[in-house]
């Protein structure tokens, strides 16, 4: 386990909440314009000899705030479990951190010390790291995620973690500190996948995952009514049925690039069916409920792993919850035997459904590399797409698409994706959050900055978080760039860099992103991969067959559609219940309108018809057991000419009744 050392503020400054930010403010003087003006000293091919006679003053943005991503060796990383209890890392040679055997909790991967500078009391504070998350964001997010009311509780997070660190003067009023390199902490526990739930700002976690609701409108219910007219003598039956319950659907909205509108709105009701009138008059259809989702969006049921729906093109529309049926009216009751019926059933109850929402952009080429190096800069240039730039790590924080067209015919989406820290594929930093974009893309563009001090070891690092996220990712074709050979540093590093990768088989490519010098010749290679890999993108002729895109519903529908014989019946001994379930059964129960009498005596009659009477017989019920069927509970009674059932109550009454002193 290995040790950091921080400095603390003073108590005050510690009880207070800070923000996350520790970059510049935007009014900063600190912070550079993005103007490309600011490198007009700067030649746009760099001579070596004007370098060396005047070089370039090291302000030059671009080069100044790009972080050093130095990686463990992977088989660091590699060897220890990921596992919560007692796995040590070791990240470098510092000393190990003693924790309290008896304490589980404190067991954690890595460990670093922080030295603590507190009101002139210098302490060395033993803090575990691996209960931290570091990142940095900027500050328009922070806001956001302090609103959102579904966040993971931070401060419940940090709650515990204080209470575990009681002794500690410390962590009794922060819950959040900054490291003297400026760096953020965060106090989270450290459990894998987890951790980066609770980290991660909400504009950022919704951006490509939502949870929601979906509920199809329930049908409407059938009357009972009769035709009175002058002059029409036994008019007869006239109730109509119930209006059909709206559906639930899933449609892509090729404007949609993230599934944020899902922060604002979670449920998604169809409209139940009107109910039928006399007059024969049959209620209206309920209105159906479409939930519009970006390209990329993968459906899941909530907690569960199967896809349901995978959903890519613009336009696409799935059927996924049909509404539900609208009960019969008294009419369609009437037969030869029963010309007067006074029965009408309920609406069928619409299905519901919690849905997880995960979104894979569908990019052809994604623009992965460390923080600061020149990504946006690369997407901003190379098509319309207007991303944030600065120059500090972490702008941006949500995947930009953009769309590169070379001619009329060939065109290819690009993502730029936030900046990759090592650690990354543990959830440090931003880009694992994101990696998952870069899965449906063909090829990928490695940008480094050339003004590193070692973008050798910064390319290495970004390699080995991609391999480490995900060995089918790190097996893309890709094209290396090396950027901003404007600045003096870069153009140095460059026969270096070349000639380590070309040792490695991999032919890199130089760039200015900023002065537009060699982007052409990346992206051409870019293209190039992508149509010798063709993706899913490409593959696709034509539209999917819509059957299978309503997979979902006709599972639903083949439910409906399962015969009422279709039955098991469960015993209670402990308790003399028996249980008959049965969707079919279960249906029939639920659209049993109970006010009619004459719905008892049908119901009794399709349990005889159906065979549950006799199935119970055969097992064995006795006088005085209760029979469940769905939501009705009734008393078995044996009796010489017809044993069944009966005693019928509703097992709970929706109805909540005021409770009256
Ligand atoms: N001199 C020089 N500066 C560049 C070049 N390309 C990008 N920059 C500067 O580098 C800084 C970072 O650029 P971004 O495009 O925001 O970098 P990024 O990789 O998207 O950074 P993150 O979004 O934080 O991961 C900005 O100040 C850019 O102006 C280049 O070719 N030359
Ligand atoms: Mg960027």
């Amino acid at each position: 386990m290995a040790s950091i050392f921080l400095t603390c503020c003073s108590p005050r400054a510690l009880a207070r909440p800070r923000t996350r930010n520790p970059i510049p403010n935007r009014s900063s003087p600190d912070r550079h314009s993005r103007s490309p003006n600011r490198n007009r000293n700067s030649n746009l091919k760099p001579q070596k000899s004007k370098y060396k006679s005047a070089p370039q003053p090291l302000t030059l943005s671009g080069g100044e705030a790009t972080t050093y991503n130095r990686l463990p060796l992977k088989e660091d990383v590699e060897a220890p479990s990921l596992s919560f209890a007692a796995t040590e890392f070791k990240l470098s040679d510092s000393s190990v951190v003693e924790t309290d055997e008896d304490d589980e909790v404190y067991r954690l991967s890595r460990e670093k010390e922080v030295e603590v500078e507190e009101d002139g009391m210098d302490s060395q504070l033993r803090v575990d790291y691996g209960k931290f998350e570091v990142y940095e964001i900027n500050s328009d997010v922070e806001e956001d995620d302090c609103d959102d009311h579904n966040d993971y509780s931070r401060e419940e997070v940090s709650t515990k973690t204080v209470n575990k660190h009681s002794s500690n003067r410390f962590y009794e009023t922060e819950e959040e500190e900054e490291f003297t390199n400026g760096q953020t902490v965060y106090l989270s526990d450290f459990e894998e996948g987890v951790v980066k739930e609770k980290g991660v700002p909400a504009v950022m976690r919704c951006f490509d995952r939502a949870k929601i609701y979906v509920k199809a409108g329930d049908g409407g219910n059938g009357v009972v009514a009769f035709r009175r007219e002058k002059f029409v003598p036994l008019g007869g039956p006239s109730g109509g049925d119930g209006g059909r319950g709206g559906n639930v659907y899933v449609e892509v909205e090729g404007s949609m690039n993230s599934l944020l509108p899902f922060r604002n709105r979670v449920h998604y009701r169809a409209g139940r069916g009107s109910h039928g009138q006399g007059m024969m008059m049959n209620g209206a259809k309920g209105e159906d409920v479409v939930v519009k989702v970006a390209p990329g969006t993968v459906v899941r049921e909530a907690g569960k792993e199967e896809v349901l729906l995978e959903l890519l093109y613009p336009g696409q529309r799935a059927l996924l919850l049909p509404g539900g049926r609208g009960g019969r009216g008294n009419a369609a009751f009437k037969c030869g035997s029963n010309k007067v019926p006074r029965i009408a059933e309920n609406g069928e109850e619409g299905p519901e459904m919690w849905l997880e929402l995960e979104l894979k952009l569908v990019a052809d080429v994604g623009i992965v590399g460390a923080p600061n190096a020149g990504k946006s800069t690369l997407l901003s240039v190379i098509s319309a797409a207007q991303p944030t730039i600065a120059n500090y790590p972490f702008t941006t924080l949500l995947p930009n698409l953009g769309v590169v067209s070379f001619d009329y015919d060939s065109t290819m989406v690009v993502a730029d994706l936030p900046g990759l820290l090592e650690g990354a594929h543990r959830g440090f930093g931003l880009g694992q959050e994101f990696l998952r974009h870069t899965e449906r893309c063909s090829a990928l563009v490695h940008v480094v900055d050339g003004s590193s001090q070692q973008p050798e070891f910064e390319f290495d690092a970004v390699r080995l978080e991609l391999e480490l996220f995900s060995p089918e990712l790190a097996e893309k074709p890709f094209v290396v760039a090396y950027n901003k050979m404007d600045l003096p540093e870069a153009y140095e590093n460059w026969p270096s860099f070349k000639e380590r990768l070309q040792s490695c088989g991999i032919e890199p490519f130089c760039m200015s992103a900023v002065m537009r010098e060699g982007t052409h010749e990346v992206i051409c290679k870019a293209y190039e991969l992508l149509q010798k890999n063709k993706g899913p993108n490409q593959e696709f002729e034509g539209w999917p067959d819509p059957v299978n895109l309503n997979h979902v519903a006709d599972t639903v529908q083949k439910q409906r559609r399962s015969p009422i014989n279709d039955f098991e019946i469960f015993y209670d001994s402990g308790s003399n219940i028996w249980h008959v379930v049965g969707s079919g059964l279960q249906r029939f129960v639920q659209m049993t309108n109970w006010r009619y009498a004459d719905s008892e005596r049908r119901f009794q009659h399709v349990l005889e018809a159906c065979g549950v009477n006799k199935s119970l017989t055969k097992m064995g019920v006795k006088e005085g057991d209760t029979v469940i069927v769905g939501e009705m509970e009734m008393v078995w009674h044996d009796s010489p000419e017809s044993s069944g059932p009966s005693n019928m109550k509703k097992r709970y009454d929706p109805t909540k009744w005021p409770q009256l002193m």
